[in-house]
């Protein structure tokens, strides 16, 4: 009877304490995990009053229809697929969803479009960032840059001196899978490189140097690394199979700073087994975080954490940025980074 006298107790105070703080300010609710957001909070104004989810003993259901009536934004600070039609159903004021990404394919956007819910979404905020990460990738798998730590760690370096050897990046010709801006951004920096630039993408690009392939399959033959830029669609999903990948060949390089799915993760992972592609630096994954194992194994791949836009810098314009929509949506002005696409 203590206990739950004690847990009732402990609800009413922590209803308390969240009404008291959002007495004033615009209400804006938070959904995802609570490490991304507590590393944006500190850079916010204290203009809003963020409702978080996990701060109450409450599940998220009772959460939202205890205190979320009212809310009419809601801030999503990372990829998370768990926004359906019942989290939706408990927000019926809800008119902006503000996703710090800069893909949207989390979202579902028929629906948001049917119940007249406006996005603001990073546009092109870490374009440059995950360009950078895509060429560091690249490098790392040509010239073996974390096999090589693993190595040297291991202290194989002096007892074992049969290292293999790497592949040239300088003049190497490479395929963009998607030239958007970030894949504008990965060509430049490889143009320095002097590599050779071709691309594939739904349609061809005005003034642009670059050799352009229709479809994917030509393009991999023409190239010994394909960089995955495109965002994530039902035309592009599992674009990148078996037959491209062969096509791209054995020395292939695959390098995915996009989403997981636009490869087949099965059938990449079957041709890294059995050497019909040379090697894959992988930032994204199908299941995240919960990638196949076999990819452990494989020393010619490099795994990052979905961790390309994840710069001191690129966090604090997403916050600028975040500021910017919300201080504009709660003075009727137009969004300052609005997603169309839908
Ligand atoms: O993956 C990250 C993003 O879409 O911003």
């Amino acid at each position: 009877m203590k206990e739950r006298d004690d847990r009732i107790f402990r609800l009413v105070v922590s209803k308390m304490a969240v009404e008291r703080q959002g007495e004033e300010l615009p209400q804006v609710l938070v959904l995802g995990p609570p490490w991304v957001f507590s590393t944006l909070e500190s850079q916010f104004p204290n203009k809003f009053h963020f409702l978080k989810p996990w701060d109450s003993e409450l599940s998220l259901h009772q959460f939202l229809i205890s205190y979320a009536q009212s809310t009419q934004a809601l801030l999503i600070p990372a990829v998370i697929h768990t926004l359906n039609s019942a989290i939706l159903d408990c927000l019926p004021s809800l008119k902006l969803i503000i996703t710090t990404s800069a893909g949207v394919d989390h979202l579902n956007l028929p629906e948001l479009r049917g119940r007249g819910i406006a996005i603001a979404y990073a546009g092109n905020l870490y374009s440059e960032d995950v360009a950078d990460m895509a060429v560091g990738l690249l490098i790392d798998v040509l010239r073996n840059v974390t096999a090589g730590d693993r190595f040297v760690r291991q202290r194989l370096w002096p007892t074992k001196p049969d290292f293999p050897l790497g592949l040239k990046l300088s003049g190497k010709q490479i395929g963009i899978v998607g030239l958007g801006k970030i894949g504008f951004e990965v060509a430049k920096r490889l143009e320095g490189f002097g590599c050779r630039i071709s691309y594939n993408s739904k349609t061809k690009k005005p003034l642009v140097p670059y050799s352009y392939y229709s479809n994917v399959h030509e393009l991999a033959s023409n190239c010994e690394v394909l960089i995955i830029c495109c965002g994530l669609t039902e035309e592009t999903h599992h674009i990148i199979n078996r037959e491209v990948m062969l096509a791209l060949g054995k020395n292939g390089v695959i390098i995915n700073i996009a989403r997981g799915a636009v490869i087949n993760e099965k059938e990449m992972i079957q041709c890294l087994v059995e050497r019909e592609i040379g090697g894959a630096g992988l930032d994204v994954f199908e299941i995240e975080p919960e990638i196949p194992k076999q990819l452990f194994t494989l020393h010619n791949v490099v795994l990052s954490r979905h961790a390309a836009i994840t710069t001191h810098e690129s966090f604090v314009g997403m916050s600028k940025l975040v500021v910017e929509n919300l201080e504009a949506f709660f003075s009727n002005k137009p969004l300052v980074s609005p997603y169309m696409g839908y």
